[in-house]
């Protein structure tokens, strides 16, 4: 849910002739990028170092200045309980996130297992799970310990987060780069259209366009990412 803003342009027919739409989860995007079956993408930010060549494009990506809601570590029990946390399929960036914020944050040892698929049934007694993106908004329902990792970060570090970014996997156009900020902006500019478009019965969409999810780039917010970044190249993530 959180990418419709950023491509209600495209949906609403904007640089149509320019671009190709491709939606899927945000780790198979990742794959993409990397087997160049696409030029660019609204990929997790952690997929950076593994591109022979990257370039973040425009303004605007996908972060959040404390809480943001959809990534979280969902949980029966309380975290000093807590042996074995399940990872969601669907991450790159948030996985790892949880690997930082476990081992240098909240200093706490469990068990990592990978998913494959569907895996939220499993989180049950001293077994927790990272879920993300529209999944976690209906977790929120279901779990009764919720450890949002947004918040987490931002009180490990003092920083925003920022969970994926717009990355081609080559030089793009000066031109096209103009173009394309106009295009996340202008659905930024219509969330009113983008809530109606997009019904969505577990979350406050509105709200969490706004009080949750932080869209552009600032300095402040790729500070948040450079620090990420070096958490990843430090733990070999
Ligand atoms: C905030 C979110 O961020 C997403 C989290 C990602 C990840 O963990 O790899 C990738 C893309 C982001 O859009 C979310 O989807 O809930």
């Amino acid at each position: 849910m959180n990418t419709k803003p950023l491509i209600y342009g495209l949906e609403q027919g904007l640089m149509l002739d320019e671009i190709d739409l491709v939606v899927d989860f945000p780790a198979n995007i990742a794959q993409q990028l990397i087997d160049d079956e696409i030029d660019l993408g609204l990929v997790p930010v952690a997929v950076i170092p593994r591109l022979k060549y990257h370039h973040i494009v425009g303004d605007y990506g996908i972060s959040c200045d404390g809480p943001v809601a959809s990534v979280c570590l969902f949980s029966e029990v309380p975290l000093a309980e807590i042996t074995e946390v399940l990872l969601d399929y669907q991450s790159r960036t948030s996985v790892r996130l949880a690997k930082i914020l476990l081992e240098k944050y909240w200093k706490k040892k469990v068990t990592l297992t990978d998913t494959r698929d569907d895996f939220r049934d499993r989180i049950k007694g001293t077994t927790a799970g990272v879920v993300i993106g529209d999944r976690a908004l209906q977790q929120r329902q279901v779990s009764p310990y919720i450890y949002d990792l947004g918040e987490a970060w931002k009180d490990f570090t003092g920083l925003p987060f920022v969970f994926a970014a717009w990355v081609s996997n080559k030089p793009l156009e000066e031109d096209f780069e103009v173009h394309f900020n106009a295009l996340n902006r202008y659905g930024l500019d219509r969330l009113e259209s983008v809530v109606k478009t997009h019904p969505f019965t577990d979350f406050d969409l509105m709200e969490y366009y706004t009080r949750y999810i932080a869209y552009e780039l600032t300095e402040e917010r790729r500070k948040g990412l450079a620090k990420y970044l070096e958490y990843l190249k430090e733990m070999n993530l």
